[in-house]
């Protein structure tokens, strides 16, 4: 039997400015289990599309679907966890990081994520001093809060030394053998490593490979020319 759909990208559009296209016609799906990388070049639009799939902005044209229902109806968030990018969020979380969990949920709900992640030395410390790994084990447990079903997350290495991204690529290999993953990043050796299919946007035309693929068409992606 086939796996089921997590997500579903039907002839997806969106611009913010219409003279200048950022995602054009775009179809993919991504089946419950996958790890799914997304790669391209800066501005090719990855955090845009995993904005349109979060709902945070909408498509201009075409559909997404979340389990099977059209986003413009889905509700069950609880089932959907987002990792943003570190940077973007450094500055709006001014509390500790015990703080942070109180507002997103009870104790009793986040104390296995905080046992899981061994947050439990962080707690009294602000958020904003934390180191780059220990701020990224932060945002990954905030997103797994609700335990959900599928896990995105939008460059979760950058910034992080050797031995973090280790760290932070071992927690994701555990938490996909039982959730699905999409990852937009621009380390293509991780990606590699971890995904089976990879989504390359900002070429002439988004292709869908699967892994061993990849390594051929670097050049083009990344107009190493
Ligand atoms: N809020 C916005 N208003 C107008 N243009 C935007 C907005 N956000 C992004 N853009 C533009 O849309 C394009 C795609 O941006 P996006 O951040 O999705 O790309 P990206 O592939 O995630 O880039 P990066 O790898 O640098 O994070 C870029 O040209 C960017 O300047």
């Amino acid at each position: 039997m086939p796996s089921k759909e997590v997500i579903r990208v039907s002839n997806l559009t969106f611009y913010y400015r219409q003279e200048e296209p950022i995602i054009d016609n775009l179809s993919f799906s991504v089946f419950e289990g996958e790890f799914f990388g997304i790669l391209g070049p800066n501005g090719s639009g990855k955090t845009t599309l995993l904005r349109l799939i979060l709902g945070f902005l909408k498509p201009i044209g075409g559909k997404i679907e979340l389990f099977g229902e059209d986003l413009r109806t889905f509700k069950d968030w609880k089932r959907v966890g987002y990792v943003p990018q570190r940077f973007y969020v450094e500055r709006a979380f001014t509390g500790t990081v015990g703080e942070l969990f109180k507002a997103v949920a009870p104790k009793e709900k986040v104390g296995w994520i905080i046992a899981y992640l061994h947050l439990e030395d962080l707690l009294n410390k602000q958020f904003i001093k934390l180191s780059g790994g220990q701020q990224q084990r932060v945002l990954l447990a905030l997103a797994l809060t609700t335990n959900p079903d599928l896990l995105l997350l939008d460059e979760p290495l950058t910034g992080l030394d050797i031995h973090a991204q280790e760290h932070i690529e071992n927690i994701l290999k555990e938490i996909s053998k039982t959730k699905t993953v999409v990852v937009v990043s621009h380390d293509v050796s991780f990606v590699l490593r971890n995904a089976s299919r990879i989504l390359c946007l900002g070429m002439q035309e988004c292709k869908l490979v699967k892994a061993q693929e990849l390594k051929g068409m670097l050049k083009e992606l990344y107009r190493l020319h």
